[in-house]
């Protein structure tokens, strides 16, 4: 499934955070959403989730606007945000649980799916472990198990890797690329950070509430007469 921005505009009192912003997603690809802090990037998730309500401008989902509230396409998103919002006290199975419940899975379904994510991200033996006892690495992992439980096609993801150490976080956007390769997942991946970015994903760089630039990283750089993304994110926006 796709999800397409139609000139978004959307303000906090009277400053303007995002303006005009458009875009429209490929299925199955993984998306780079480069901003420096404070480029309005959760902002635009928060529109994309419907956290936020629209100001100007609309949202397609599966070509449907948010406006009608389109709750099929709503389900096919799974959303990581970028504070953790896994109860601590919990085990990690109880949180999927927990979860999959508010998305109407039966309880055998839930433990079910439950389980065959957190075999797909190598917890499975911490399932009964508190969250609390878990790392950040693996406790981002768990969030995104559960943004997957209920198999949307869609996964956004909103800085993931904060607060990870630099191994973590390479192998959580490696991780995160795998699904887009092998199980066709379309990924709108928000970060600052330019080394999560690679020359061949569509990159889309935003920079005080204005796309800059959206294309195959590489294009970018030949449009922009650069020599590489880094090279490019700080001509666009001075950061990196
Ligand atoms: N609730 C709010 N009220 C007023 N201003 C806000 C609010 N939330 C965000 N802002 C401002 O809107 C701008 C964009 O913030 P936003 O969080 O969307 O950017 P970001 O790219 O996600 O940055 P960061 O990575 O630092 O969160 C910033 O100037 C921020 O201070």
């Amino acid at each position: 499934m796709t999800i397409e921005a139609r000139s978004l505009s959307f303000r906090y009192g009277d400053k303007p955070v995002l303006r005009e912003v458009s875009f429209a997603l490929t299925s199955g690809r993984f998306h780079a959403l480069l901003g420096p802090n404070g480029a309005g990037k959760s902002t635009l998730f928060g529109l994309l989730t419907r956290l936020l309500a629209l100001q100007q401008g609309d949202i397609l989902l599966a070509g449907q606007s948010l406006k009608k509230q389109p709750a099929e396409a709503m389900r096919q998103i799974g959303v990581v945000f970028q504070q953790n919002a896994l109860d601590l006290d919990l085990t990690v199975r109880q949180n999927l649980q927990y979860h999959a419940a508010l998305h109407g899975l039966s309880r055998k379904e839930a433990r079910l799916r439950g389980d065959q994510e957190l075999e797909r991200f190598n917890l499975l033996d911490r399932a009964n472990d508190a969250v609390r006892q878990l790392n950040g690495g693996h406790r981002r992992r768990v969030e995104i198990a559960r943004a997957l439980l209920h198999k949307p096609s869609l996964l956004l993801l909103d800085e993931p890797t904060v607060g990870l150490d630099v191994a973590s976080r390479k192998a959580l956007n490696a991780y995160v690329r795998t699904l887009c390769e092998e199980d066709g997942l379309t990924v709108l991946w928000a970060t600052h950070l330019i080394e999560e970015v690679r020359n061949d994903d569509r990159v889309l760089i935003l920079h005080q509430g204005q796309l800059l630039a959206d294309g195959d990283g590489h294009e970018i750089c030949e449009a922009e007469g650069t020599q590489d993304l880094a090279e490019t994110f700080h001509s666009l926006t001075g950061a990196g």
